[in-house]
């Protein structure tokens, strides 16, 4: 699997947690209140980036453990292959019936804090005819179409160009980046 990291900048982590865990995200990612996500210059443009969100923090213990989940493998990510990764952040985001998130990067242009982008999914019986699933181009140049499948995590390399397909149901994840960064707090 680390290989495949290695060698595409993806990788895929299916049965992540076990069944009480992801039933307690999914009950916490029912019930928070989520905003509309906005573009890095602010603006909102439902035809790039539909999805609603909720950062995690004291408000989301649930997600507060999942976050120090992603930052156990962020150091062991540190440790085989110096990633230097210094912190992780997460937002729950849902993405309403007919949205999605077009082509994009996770850093912003001339910047690179974001280091690895893992996207945690949410949902229960998803089909390919559902639609919402994510496209990576990774390094090889293949797009890899993955599916918002519940208890997936999907790693990828935060330089790599991805996009949420539009969706055909209410699509619930938890998207977590590991940062090179200081902790600002
Ligand atoms: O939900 C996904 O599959 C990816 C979301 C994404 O690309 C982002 O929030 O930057
Ligand atoms: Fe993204």
């Amino acid at each position: 699997m680390l290989d495949d990291f290695l060698h595409t900048g993806v990788m895929v982590v299916d049965d992540c947690f076990g069944a009480d865990a992801v039933r307690a995200l999914q009950t916490e990612s029912g019930y928070i209140d989520y905003k509309d996500a906005h573009l890095t210059h602010g603006e909102r443009e439902v035809s790039i980036r539909g999805d609603r969100i909720r950062w995690i923090d004291d408000a989301c213990p649930v997600g507060l453990r999942y976050l120090a989940s992603i930052e156990s493998l962020g150091r062991y990510f540190n440790a085989v292959f110096y990633a230097g990764i210094r912190r992780c952040e997460a937002h729950y985001a849902c993405y309403p019936s007919g949205f999605g998130y077009q082509w994009h990067k996770d850093n912003p242009a001339g910047r690179d804090e974001r280091v690895i982008s893992a996207v945690y999914y949410l949902n229960d019986d998803w089909t390919d005819s559902d639609g919402g699933a994510i496209l990576v181009v990774d390094k090889l140049g293949n797009e890899q179409k993955l599916l918002p499948k519940a208890n997936r995590l999907v790693l990828f390399d935060s330089d790599l160009l991805h996009q949420v397909n539009i969706t055909h149901r209410t699509r619930f994840s938890i998207a977590t980046w590991m940062r090179r960064d200081d902790d600002v707090l």
